[in-house]
């Protein structure tokens, strides 16, 4: 699919989903924006977890195949590292945003084998989640070079990533998927 078709098709679950609200939000990073995409939303409908699951795959295609295991950012991430991973039948992780503070005090959950892995969360932003959870990973050992989201909000996320060697690979960005309601009112 190219670009404009994977937006298409993303648009239109999220749309499906109600899941493009507008008004006044406060984002992960304290940045205030009038557009929020709520990725949950698409996990309560199977059909449109099932078209964005696939929208993945497509778009993190080639990066999947060569990880060795798919790892989740918490909590956004995690349902669809864990159907990437079910999917694509390798081990999955993924990265608390910070180190539990009781039981086995573990920042990484899964213990995957070491080696490369692709990073999964639902949106990117300033990036800084995900930026994190590399850091956290590096740390214990596992070699980051692809982050997979669904969207890309062009915020600074591609280019705080590119400058730790990590590359951005979304699905849609929110321009494309903005641009896409417009061609699609209906
Ligand atoms: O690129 P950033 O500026 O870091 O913003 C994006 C992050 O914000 C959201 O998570 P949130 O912090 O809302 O937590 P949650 O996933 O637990 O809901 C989203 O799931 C990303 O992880
Ligand atoms: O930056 C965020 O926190 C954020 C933006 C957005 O559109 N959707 C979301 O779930 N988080």
């Amino acid at each position: 699919m190219s670009h404009e078709e994977l937006a298409d098709v993303l648009a239109k679950v999220l749309k499906k989903r109600g899941a493009v609200l507008r008004g006044d939000f406060v984002l992960s990073s304290g940045r205030r924006s009038s557009v929020y995409i709520d990725m949950r939303r698409l996990l309560g409908d199977e059909s449109s977890y099932t078209v964005a699951l696939d929208l993945l795959l497509e778009a993190g295609a080639q990066e999947l195949a060569r990880s060795s295991a798919v790892i989740g950012v918490a909590t956004g991430g995690l349902p669809w590292a864990a159907m990437l991973a079910l999917r694509l039948s390798k081990p999955l992780g993924y990265v608390r945003p910070e180190r539990k503070g009781h039981g086995t005090g573990s920042q990484v959950e899964g213990e995957p084998p070491r080696g490369r892995v692709v990073v999964v969360d639902d949106v990117a932003t300033t990036g800084s989640s995900i930026a994190s959870s590399v850091e956290v990973l590096r740390n214990s050992g596992y070699t980051v070079t692809t982050a997979l989201v669904l969207v890309d909000r062009g915020e600074g996320a591609r280019e705080l990533l590119a400058s730790m060697g990590v590359r951005l690979v979304s699905v849609a960005t929110l321009e494309s998927i903005l641009k896409a309601l417009d061609r699609n009112p209906a």
